[in-house]
């Protein structure tokens, strides 16, 4: 029986046509309370939208419990009446980073495999919260900060996140009113891992002391941050020939002093990125943004990769350094 969750999701769907009729679909299954949730919301959606549906797990081998997670999923995919692809780590990954390069790149080969256009997955509005918290306590500009976005290209195929309108409570509500069963990952309580203490204590603590709709007013922010990221990437693109000199590699000062601070510090990021190893820093940024008045000669300290920009005239060109063994790159301990 169709409840209020799936209305919402059908005309959200509806609205957006992010998985159109006939579309082959890739569903990402943890067995977590999110993605039983997806699936068996698409499940029911399937005849209206004649979608072909696929589930997908990945094991990472990281819990004794591993196996039966696996087989909890396909018993699911076998009631439903789903293909089902089980992706077994090699060995298990070392890190979480490590760990999602690895998923991500498992949903994208067996996407292909079963010739599906789009993979989903059961993100969440509080994934969404959690991610900009998480993001604005490492620093992050308008850039990091509204990422998780309901569509992105995986390769030649496209990610769909349809849940980022719905709060994990309401994937609870779907899976009590539905008596879906979940699988519990124990991993989820461990507190050592920064994601599982904001979502245990710090977004229940947001709730009772500063805001009850923490989760909507995170994944707003989310939104709008997303679309002024998507006017700043434009921007950078539009303005960066009349700025950036690609041989020799040079900034031109005097366009970037005539520019607004926020474009001056997204072409200077957008220049060192293209140039030097790993991303620069917002130190970084600043050291080479105050050399937009200095004096001829001037220069940043040695940066990432051995260079640095030094001031010639109108340019801050990059430069080469001669190597100095002894001394530590100047950003390294950003
Ligand atoms: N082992 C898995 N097998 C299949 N799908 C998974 C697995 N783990 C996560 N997913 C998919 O990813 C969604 C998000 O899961 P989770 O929040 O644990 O991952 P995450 O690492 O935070 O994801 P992301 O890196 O995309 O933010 C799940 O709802 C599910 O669709």
């Amino acid at each position: 029986m169709w409840s209020l969750y799936h209305a919402r999701l059908h005309r959200r769907l509806k609205e957006e046509q992010w998985l159109p009729q006939h579309a082959r679909i890739l569903i990402a299954v943890s067995g977590g309370q999110d993605s039983v949730c997806l699936a068996k919301l698409l499940r029911d959606l399937q005849p209206h939208w004649h979608w072909h549906l696929a589930i997908v797990h990945c094991n990472h081998r990281w819990r004794p419990d591993s196996t039966a997670n696996a087989h909890f999923v396909k018993g699911l995919a076998q009631q439903w009446q789903l293909p089902y692809k089980l992706v077994t780590a090699l060995e298990p990954p070392a890190t979480e980073a490590a760990a999602r390069t690895w998923r991500y790149q498992a949903f994208r080969e067996v996407a292909c495999a079963l010739d599906c256009s789009h993979v989903v997955t059961g993100h969440t509005q509080s994934d969404r919260a959690e991610t900009v918290l998480l993001n604005l306590l490492r620093g992050a500009s308008v850039t990091g900060i509204g990422t998780l976005q309901p569509v992105r290209p995986l390769g030649e195929v496209q990610l769909v996140r349809p849940l980022l309108d719905l709060s994990r409570t309401d994937t609870a509500a779907v899976c009590q009113q539905q008596r879906l069963p979940i699988w519990q990952d124990t991993t989820n309580l461990d507190c050592r891992y920064r994601r599982n203490r904001l979502r245990q204590d710090v977004i229940p603590y947001l709730r009772e002391h500063f805001n009850a709709k923490v989760e909507t007013a995170l994944a707003q922010t989310a939104e709008l941050l997303a679309a002024d990221r998507a006017y700043f990437a434009a921007e950078v693109a539009r303005v960066a020939p009349e700025v950036i000199r690609t041989a020799p590699p040079a900034l031109d000062r005097d366009r970037l002093r005539q520019l607004p601070l926020a474009l001056q510090r997204r072409l200077i990021h957008h220049f060192l990125q293209a140039h030097l190893p790993g991303t620069p820093t917002f130190t970084v940024v600043e050291a080479v943004r105050h050399l937009l008045n200095a004096g001829n000669g001037s220069q940043t300290s040695t940066l990432r990769g051995g260079y640095c920009l030094r001031v010639h005239g109108q340019w801050l060109q990059l430069t080469a350094m001669p190597p100095q063994p002894q001394s530590a790159p100047a950003d390294s301990a950003l």
